[in-house]
């Protein structure tokens, strides 16, 4: 995001939109998808999930898509589902997040100088989005990236999150090639990235916690 990118889409007439309708209808496949979800299981969230945390945060970490039995269900990101567990452990320690997490929206767990959003706002089957779904999601995900007025650092959680980041960063990816650890520089804003706290990657140690809980040990270092 250059700055004159942000201040235009800041001083636009028309208000950003950082978060999809609750039936919004853009995805046709995740509409399927969704319909079916509601009709399987009514007391679910099943719908768009909304970034989590203040929007005045100087960190914004950006996951893939709600999980189907995590942020699906509960309607909080990476809330109830394995990536949650590590995610959430790991902003405790490094004081992103204070309380106790307990897989739960209602668990009073508040971030700290932190917000959480997905490339994605709809749970995807098999957890993949195609490509034209994360093209079409992209504008709630730049629309956080340019409301938020004190963004430092964001830290994307795996490939997609990062190419998705790369447009609205204004960055292009033979610039800022995707490599757990790599931090690349973009204007005011540093993006950092890391593998996804799945549970497929952390089973398979492609990501271990030390891993992982490097990435946000040096995103810390660098704000304080
Ligand atoms: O990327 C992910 C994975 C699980 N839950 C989310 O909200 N996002």
């Amino acid at each position: 995001m250059t700055t004159s990118r942000s201040e235009a889409a800041r001083s636009s007439r028309q208000p950003l939109s950082l978060v999809p309708d609750r039936d919004c209808p853009l995805c046709p496949r995740l509409v399927a998808f969704r319909e079916a979800n509601r009709a399987r299981e009514p007391l679910w969230h099943n719908a768009p999930v909304a970034p989590f945390g203040d929007i005045k945060a100087r960190l914004l970490i950006v996951g893939l898509a709600p999980g189907m039995q995590g942020a699906n269900r509960t309607g909080r990101p990476f809330t109830g589902d394995y990536a949650g567990d590590l995610l959430y452990t790991t902003l405790l320690e490094y004081g992103f997040a204070k309380g106790q997490y307990r897989a739960r929206p209602d668990d009073g767990l508040k971030l700290v100088d932190c917000r959480i959003a997905n490339a994605v706002h709809c749970v995807p089957p098999q957890n993949k989005p195609l490509p034209v779904e994360i093209n079409t999601c992209r504008q709630f995900l730049a629309a956080n990236l340019a409301t938020m007025p004190n963004l430092r650092a964001i830290v994307a959680l795996g490939r997609i999150a990062h190419d998705t980041v790369l447009k609205p960063l204004n960055l292009k990816g033979s610039q800022a090639p995707f490599g757990h650890g790599a931090v690349h520089q973009a204007g005011a804003f540093r993006l950092y990235d890391s593998y996804h706290c799945s549970r497929y990657n952390t089973n398979t140690r492609v990501l271990t916690p030390d891993m992982f809980r490097s990435v946000f040990a040096k995103v810390k270092a660098d704000l304080d």
